[in-house]
């Protein structure tokens, strides 16, 4: 008798979305008619307005709300009917959970999530987040906290990593080397990383894709390089303020480019009190817009 061995390739970790609508409980629309696909090894910013849905579509991604049938594939499956092997979601539930404010080691934490099984990663991830393996969880800052659960979370080799706003309490440097530990996990491994995130502090060159939301829809999408230099010769042809870009060194073309998403998405949607969310996505009230003389200004007007 013979036997053979077959060796399954696992599918590349691409995610996309076809047409992908949500609509809470509630009946009101999470997001609507979203279409991305965003290639494996690629380095993804989902940019968007508090409210914009940022949290909605990762959520959808890790599996965690069901999506109508075949409106995604994370690595080539739907993620909440058939598994989430190689997808780590690290969100909001998972920064709450209450173990790493008890009075535990940094080391028997990280051996509970396969400390001494990935040791290599493990101590890339403690030199990386500068964590010292003697911290006792319930004595530690905030910070310092938040780096010992991004090891927690990475340790593992995910295939497909999605980062809500994890990293608001890490200092400038920590977040920087985070960044770069990330990259190299995409250069150097068949994996891919889609972050939210309002901070875009050391991003510049970071991202190979921007995906820009408001109101629950993708208002654009593409590979990052492209749509920064496209922004460029668009502002340079309307003379507005980001052909200031390169004489305002404190600003990076990509804070540039996305104050100047928000400040018009900001100006699309109006002041709150006027607009209502329904099953079809964001509508107006009447009365409209024009007569509150609501136009959000860059700090360069201010
Ligand atoms: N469970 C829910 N039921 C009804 N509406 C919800 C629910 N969760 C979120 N929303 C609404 O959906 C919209 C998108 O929320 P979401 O959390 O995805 O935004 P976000 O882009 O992540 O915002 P932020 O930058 O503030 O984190 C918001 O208007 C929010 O009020």
């Amino acid at each position: 008798m013979s036997t053979t061995t077959t060796t399954t390739t696992p599918p590349a970790p691409s995610v996309k979305t076809f047409d992908l609508t949500y609509t809470f409980a509630d009946r009101s629309a999470g997001v609507s008619h979203i279409s991305l696909d965003l290639p494996p090894r690629s380095r993804t910013l989902l940019i968007g307005a508090n409210g914009a849905g940022k949290t909605t579509l990762l959520r959808l991604l890790a599996g965690k709300r069901m999506a109508p049938h075949g409106t995604i594939s994370v690595g080539g499956v739907d993620p909440f009917t058939d598994g989430l092997e190689g997808v780590t979601y690290l969100g909001l539930e998972w920064v709450l959970n209450a173990i790493v404010r008890t009075d535990i080691g940094v080391d028997e934490l990280l051996r509970s999530v396969g400390g001494d099984y990935y040791t290599e990663r493990r101590d890339e991830l403690v030199s990386v987040l500068d964590i010292d393996t003697a911290w006792r969880m319930h004595a530690v800052s905030d910070g310092e906290r938040r780096r010992v659960q991004l090891a927690m979370g990475l340790i593992r080799p995910w295939t497909v990593l999605l980062l809500d706003e994890i990293t608001v309490d890490l200092d400038v440097w920590s977040r920087a080397q985070f960044l770069g530990f990330l990259r190299r996990e995409t250069e150097q491994r068949d994996c891919t990383v889609v972050y939210a995130t309002h901070i875009l502090d050391n991003l510049a060159g970071w991202p190979t894709h921007l995906v820009h939301m408001h109101l629950g829809t993708v208002k654009a999408w593409g590979e990052a390089d492209e749509m920064l230099k496209a922004a460029e010769e668009e502002a340079e042809k309307r003379k507005d303020e980001l052909s200031l870009i390169g004489a305002t060194p404190g600003n990076s073309r990509l804070g540039m480019l996305v104050m100047r998403w928000l400040r018009d998405d900001l100006q699309a949607r109006g002041p709150r009190s006027q607009h209502q969310r329904g099953p079809e996505g964001w509508s107006y009230r009447a009365g409209g817009l024009g007569g509150y003389g609501f136009e959000p200004k860059m700090p360069s007007d201010m």
